[in-house]
């Protein structure tokens, strides 16, 4: 199996590394590529037998599976311009939420999956999703389920739950580290405690819980209610989260849902233009 990569920003890296040192695929197989092209170099630097190509059209007449590692405003640079080496037999792997395999599907004569991934992937854990095209074969949803059981724990996620379901696995690192960065915040400028001791003290209460919740020791309201000796002093810390913080979620996920609304009518713009021309 040869995977190519259009796209080694971020996530296009992290699978390629991930994947790679999840042993799922030999670095041999794989060829990638980048406007930027020192950021594919980069890669080979670090895997020596991986291939870099100069453009999109190399890597996909290479690779039977490829991940289109770009924003979603940017796949109709690439795709209209390439339909011809989209084959039937490829499968073409979208890593971004707004653009549906339907929509693709069009655009492209070949199989079409999405599978979004998630920065907790690159230590080969957390949640990833997975959506399937209509022309996808037996063989291409088992090569893909294989290539994420390999990083992460696939969930498949249709269409109408996909922005929230990448609200939590994909959006939520950054989310809940936001949140953890402004407890340290608070702790260093309201006691004597340094940014480096209360750094290391969250890091580690957050991998700590990670494990309870990985060995299913504690749900997190058990954890919570564990915690909360009655009367106690975690009690007074969460009532004032119950003030501040118990909706916030609500307002963050309505802004990703509007942000998303707004890219999947940028896009549908995108796709009415290229059909019409
Ligand atoms: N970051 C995350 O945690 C997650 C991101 N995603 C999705 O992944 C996608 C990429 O995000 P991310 O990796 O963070 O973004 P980046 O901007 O880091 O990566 C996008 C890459 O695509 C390259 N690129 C753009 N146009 C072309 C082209 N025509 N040919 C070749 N390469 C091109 C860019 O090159 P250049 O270096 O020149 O800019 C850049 O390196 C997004 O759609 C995002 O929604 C999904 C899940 C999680
Ligand atoms: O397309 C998405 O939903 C992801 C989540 C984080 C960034 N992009």
């Amino acid at each position: 199996m040869k995977i190519g990569f259009i796209g080694t920003g971020n996530m296009g890296s992290i699978l390629v590394s991930s994947f790679i040192e999840a042993k799922a695929i030999e670095a041999s197989s794989v060829m990638v590529t980048n406007r930027t092209i020192a950021k594919a170099n980069a890669l080979q630097e670090r895997y020596s037998a991986l291939q870099v190509a100069p453009s999109a059209q190399e890597v996909i007449a290479f690779a039977n599976i490829i991940f289109m590692c770009v924003k979603p405003h940017q796949f109709m640079d690439i795709l209209p311009s390439h339909q011809q080496w989209f084959t039937k037999e490829k499968l073409l792997v979208s890593i971004t939420s707004p653009l549906q395999c339907e929509e693709l599907e069009k655009v492209v004569p070949c199989s079409v999956a999405r599978a979004i991934p998630s920065i907790t992937n690159r230590a080969l854990a957390g949640a990833s999703l997975l959506t399937f095209g209509t022309r996808c074969t037996a063989k291409q949803k088992e090569q893909l389920q294989t290539l994420f059981d390999s990083i992460s724990t696939p969930l498949l996620i249709n269409n109408d739950i996909t922005r929230v379901s990448s609200d939590i696995a994909s959006c939520g690192p950054a989310f809940i580290g936001y949140v953890l960065q402004c407890m340290i915040n608070s702790a260093v400028a309201q006691t004597k405690i340094s940014n480096e001791q209360a750094t290391e003290l969250t890091s580690q209460m957050i991998i700590g819980m990670g494990k309870l919740l990985e060995k299913k020791i504690f749900t997190l309201p058990t954890l919570v209610e564990k915690v909360c000796v009655k009367g106690g002093i975690t009690g007074e810390g969460i009532k004032i989260l119950q003030e501040d913080v118990e909706h916030v979620f609500d307002k963050v996920i309505q802004r990703t849902h509007e942000k998303y609304d707004d890219e999947r009518a940028k896009i549908a713009q995108q796709f009415q233009a290229h059909h019409s021309s």
